[in-house]
């Protein structure tokens, strides 16, 4: 924490440390009052719910859910619902917090939260999945709504459990609500683009950054890291574009050809054999080996902490597209600075999937559905302007894409909140 910052009120059960930690990156050039710190420095509201569940065997076992609601000062507050065996909710306030961040930085007028259930999903059946889903539901439903919280799908969550979760929430109003959740499936309210929409939107601010730096770069090369729903779609959509998809990697390991991938034969390879190891024409090489590998731009699209201090110095590209949610460990994304790589932070690159959200839930309110090519051109002009936002602020304080972006964020939130009176 900053030196010179005095703290009015410091509640150590209830702050949100990693958050904090997130903020003192942006000291040097945002200093915040002890009152700013104060109002960021924890949830405005945090929910945890205790219930009950019939499983398949008779029993009826306990489960546990979260809710945190971080910020709210620019609208109703936006998050994913996450169930996973491990979820705490330290964890879930950072992400909430990011949230508020994403939001107030592509200027889509959300707050910021995030939950979940305490479960594994694999150790569990889909009908067992469902009586959960609609049990935790209920005991959140006073503080979810259109104009309060709106939920979205998470890690382990689907358009299924949206649809649960949908279902569930109208039964208990008593009317047709479809703006409560988004993630749903198009014939119950979902969006055209929504599926593709992370990784449509990291394309087009990597194109907007391709256009700033100084070196032309004649068919670059580009290696993934991930071949999910955001890697896999990057990997696809880029590759139409004309890119060169150098390597690309899964859970089981890593192929590589200098010549390029023909991601749309990979991903026929990968739905019949499971993997992309094996592919026609490519080397295998390891997760470890794809990230430093020879390419001008890398995308990590799969875990977090994947570029820390032992391998950052050894990084060849000359951009990293942050997909995946936090890739690059605080220490690193100083070392990357100083090796004059451009990273574009994640709260930027991955906020494509929340823009469409935002439209998903503007069509609800509205019951009017718009073509693809409204949602394709909203969705560039939102992230290509958030991209300039942050390259304007980079350029005059000759910092990070990362400091810039939370900066721009920041004071965003804070703004809203003396223009309520709240600071
Ligand atoms: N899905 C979204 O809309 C969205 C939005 C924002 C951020 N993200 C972030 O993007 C990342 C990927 O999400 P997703 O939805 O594509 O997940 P996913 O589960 O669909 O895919 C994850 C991919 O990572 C691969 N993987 C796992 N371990 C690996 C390893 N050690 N090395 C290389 N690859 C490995 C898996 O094989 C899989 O291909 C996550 O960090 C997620 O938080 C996703």
């Amino acid at each position: 924490m900053q030196n010179n910052i005095e703290r009015i009120h410091f509640d150590s059960m209830n702050t949100c440390n990693m958050c904090m930690m997130e903020l003192e990156n942006v000291y040097e050039t945002l200093v915040l009052s002890p009152e700013e710190i104060d109002l960021l420095d924890m949830p405005k509201r945090t929910f945890t719910v205790h219930f009950p569940v019939h499983m398949d065997s008779g029993e009826t076992k306990m489960f546990i859910g979260h809710r945190v609601q971080y910020n709210d000062a620019r609208g109703p507050t936006k998050g994913g619902i996450r169930y996973h065996p491990e979820l705490d909710l330290d964890g879930l306030k950072n992400l909430a917090f990011l949230m508020a961040i994403k939001c107030a930085l592509v200027n889509i007028p959300f707050g910021g939260s995030k939950g979940g259930i305490i479960v594994d999903t694999k150790k569990i059946s889909r009908g067992e999945l469902e009586r959960i889903t609609r049990a935790y539901v209920r005991e959140v439903s006073d503080i979810m709504g259109p104009f309060k919280d709106i939920p979205a799908p998470d890690a382990y969550t689907d358009e299924r459990v949206m649809v649960w979760i949908l279902d569930e929430f109208e039964r208990i109003r008593g009317r047709h609500v479809p703006a409560i959740v988004t993630g749903k499936p198009i014939e119950l309210g979902g969006s055209q683009v929504r599926r593709i929409s992370t990784a449509l939107g990291g394309v087009y601010v990597l194109e907007e950054a391709l256009q700033t730096i100084e070196q032309e770069m004649r068919s670059p090369c580009v290696a993934i890291q991930g071949f999910g729903n955001v890697g896999r779609n990057a990997a696809k959509i880029l590759h139409e574009k004309g890119y060169r998809i150098c390597a690309i990697s899964d859970s089981s390991g890593g192929i590589r050809n200098v010549n390029g991938i023909d991601i749309l034969k990979l991903m026929e390879h990968k739905e019949q054999t499971g993997s992309v190891l094996g592919f026609p024409d490519t080397t295998e090489i390891s997760n470890e080996e794809l990230l430093v590998s020879d390419c001008d731009i890398l995308i990590p699209a799969a875990l977090s902490k994947q570029i820390g201090k032992d391998n950052a110095a050894d990084i060849k590209a000359k951009i990293i597209l942050e997909l995946a949610n936090a890739p690059t460990t605080l220490e690193a994304s100083r070392l990357l600075a100083e090796m004059g790589i451009m990273v574009i932070p994640d709260i930027l690159a991955n906020a494509g999937g929340v823009v469409v959200s935002y439209f998903e839930w503007i069509q609800n309110l509205n019951q009017d559905y718009w073509k693809e090519e409204k949602v394709l051109e909203r969705l560039k002009y939102t992230m290509t302007t958030a991209f300039a936002n942050t390259h304007n602020i980079c350029a005059d304080e000759k910092c990070s894409m990362r400091k810039a972006a939370l900066q721009f964020a920041v004071r965003s939130i804070l703004h809203a909140e003396r223009l309520r009176g709240n600071l």
